[in-house]
C-alpha cells in the first residue's frame, strides 16, 4: 500500500488516522514520518488486544486511539490508564457506528471512559465503508462530549456541512473526519481535493 502521509501533513490537519486492523485495505505498517507537534496521530483499532495497542502507541507515538470494535467502558479506561502509568497520555476515541436510529443510551456508560465519541455509517465492515449516514439521528444526541461526525464524507457533502453546522445538533461536533471519499487507491489520499475541501469548511 502506497501512502502519502507527508503531503497529507503540509494541509495541516488536527489529526491523521493510522489503520492498525489488518483486514484493512488501509492496514499500516511501516514508518509513520516525522510530523509536526500540532499534527495528532491517531491509531484504528478494531477490538485489538491490549498488549498490541500499547506497543503500537509506544512504536508510533500515537497520541489517541480510535475504537470501532465492541471495547467496553471497562476496556476504554483500562487501556488509558495503563498507558498514563508510562506517561503516554492517549485520547480514547469510542466509535459507535449509525444506521438508520441510534439508541443513543449506550453513551451512558462511556462517558467517564473516552474522551470523544466518533459517529460513522454501520456496513458490512467495522469502519470505511464509504458511505454517510442521516446525521438528523443527532438531533437526540444526550451527551455534551465533543464528537467527530464520520462516514462516507466527501467533497459532495460540503453543502450539507455547511447545513449542519448551523443547527443545534451540531453543538459538540467537535471534528470532521474524512476517509475512503478522498482517495485515488486505498491509504493513498487526494491532495488537491482534501484541500478544496479544507478550505471550503
Ligand atoms: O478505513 C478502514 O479500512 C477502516 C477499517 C476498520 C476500521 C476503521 C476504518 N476506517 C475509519 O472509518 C471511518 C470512516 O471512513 P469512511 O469515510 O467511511 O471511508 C474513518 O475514521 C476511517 O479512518
Amino acid at each position: 500500500m502506497k501512502l502519502n502521509t507527508a503531503e497529507v501533513a503540509q494541509l495541516r490537519p488536527d489529526y491523521l488516522g493510522f489503520i492498525f486492523w489488518k483486514h484493512s485495505s488501509r492496514f499500516f505498517e511501516g514508518e509513520i514520518p516525522e510530523l509536526p507537534h500540532y499534527i495528532n496521530k491517531i491509531g484504528v483499532f478494531v477490538d485489538a488486544e491490549f498488549d498490541y495497542i500499547i506497543k503500537m502507541v509506544k512504536k508510533y507515538q500515537l497520541q489517541g486511539l480510535q475504537l470501532h470494535g465492541h471495547e467496553s467502558p471497562e476496556y476504554c479506561a483500562e487501556i488509558a490508564s495503563e498507558l498514563k502509568k508510562t506517561n503516554h497520555k492517549v485520547d480514547i476515541i469510542k466509535v459507535f457506528s449509525i444506521k438508520e436510529e441510534f439508541d443513543f443510551d449506550v453513551l451512558t456508560t462511556y462517558e467517564k471512559a473516552c474522551d470523544y465519541y466518533l459517529f460513522d455509517t454501520k456496513g458490512k465492515l467495522p469502519g470505511g465503508n464509504g458511505y454517510t449516514f442521516d446525521w438528523s439521528v443527532l438531533k437526540n444526541y444526550p451527551s455534551t462530549k465533543p464528537y467527530f461526525l464520520s462516514g462516507g464524507i466527501g467533497l459532495n457533502n460540503l453543502d450539507k456541512i455547511n447545513e449542519f453546522i448551523k443547527l443545534p445538533e451540531s453543538k459538540y461536533c467537535f471534528a470532521i473526519d474524512v476517509n475512503s471519499k478522498f482517495e485515488a487507491a486505498p491509504g493513498l489520499k487526494k491532495i488537491e481535493e482534501l484541500q478544496l475541501f479544507k478550505k471550503a469548511l
